[in-house]
């Protein structure tokens, strides 16, 4: 089946001492993951799922609630790389959905709703235990790809850029049913955590897969970051969303992410130390996102001409 061929990964072994073989098992069925699709799930991850079912219930709350009640946390006026706070797709975009964005707990850039009362350190909380567990994540890739473990830590210890999304889908009508359209993410990891409803769809070898949900699994999403640093040994999968119809749909997205004065290229280790020659050239991250940005605020009429990963690709 299809569907089931996205790899499950316990990561019990990483937070118990002693369990050498469960670790380097996990890392095997990972490092084969992140080359095939750059997209598999974890479970026994870290972050409290009672925590995760809890934020769940309040973000439905929240996004039950009529606009004027939502549109109270919208973002103020800021040089946020990305506005914080309460955002809805505008209506020209294909993309039917709304969300509320923030940055790390104690960032200037954020806005929280005040209702209901719980969310604003339900969702604290939530970003704190998926960075912790993507600090994880980014020892193990590095591992995975034959770097030191520490080596994206110390390429990027700057946290400030990292993000969440507390997402709500429109359920589909009779005409159209696109949640998010096909992308790439930008930043290093990604994680999403989905509700019962699925609709998640990464793509392999020009198929959809479907991404079913499964209780209590995050999804890893290796992203355009590390396929650079890479020079394509891990893939940033291509990746959309579905949406039901008459079935609202709820998620969380976090983006572990680059501090945007980055400078991004292949590494030496997959280039010039072993004669290949590098696949992108070199940018600064924010260049990246700003491009990224404009896809939004001045859609090209093609699909094409969209801005993505390759526009730094060099042609061999
Ligand atoms: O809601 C989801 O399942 C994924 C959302 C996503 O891909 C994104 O926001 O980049
Ligand atoms: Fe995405």
């Amino acid at each position: 089946m299809a569907d089931s061929a996205i790899p499950t990964v316990d990561l019990s072994p990483f937070f118990t001492d002693g369990d050498e073989d469960g670790k380097k098992k996990a890392k095997e069925v990972i490092r084969q993951a992140c080359s095939d699709y750059g997209f598999f799930q974890v479970v026994n991850h870290g972050v409290p799922l009672a925590l995760m079912n809890r934020a769940m219930d309040l973000s439905k709350t929240f996004f039950a609630f009529p606009d004027e009640e939502k549109l109270k946390c919208a973002p103020p006026a800021s040089d946020a790389p990305v506005p914080g706070g309460y955002n809805k797709q505008p209506e020209r975009s294909p993309d039917k959905n709304e969300y509320v964005l923030m940055f790390p707990p104690g960032s200037s850039f954020n806005v929280f709703p005040t209702n209901p009362p719980e969310f604003q350190k339900i969702l604290e909380e939530m970003f704190t235990y998926f960075t912790n567990t993507a600090q994880l994540m980014e020892i193990i890739l590095s591992d995975c790809l034959g770097l030191s473990p520490n080596f994206l830590k110390e390429y990027n210890e700057d946290r400030s850029w990292d993000l969440m999304a507390a997402m709500h889908y429109f359920a589909a009508t009779d005409t159209e049913n696109t949640g998010v359209s096909e992308h790439e993410d930008l930043n290093l990891i990604s994680f999403v955590f989905q509700d019962e409803i699925g609709g998640l769809e990464v793509q392999k070898d020009g198929q959809w897969i479907p991404v079913p949900p499964i209780q209590d699994t995050l999804i890893v999403n290796v992203s355009d970051v590390i396929q650079v640093l890479s020079n394509n040994r891990f893939k940033s999968a291509t990746h959309r969303v579905v949406r039901t119809k008459g079935r609202n749909r709820h998620s969380f997205a976090f983006f572990y992410n680059l501090q945007g004065d980055k400078w991004v290229e292949p590494l030496a280790q997959f280039t010039t130390e072993i004669g290949e020659p590098p696949k992108y050239r070199g940018f600064v991250y924010k260049d990246y996102l700003a491009l990224r940005k404009r896809n939004l605020t001045h859609p090209p009429s093609k699909r094409e001409d969209f801005i993505n990963i390759t526009h730094y690709s060099i042609s061999t």
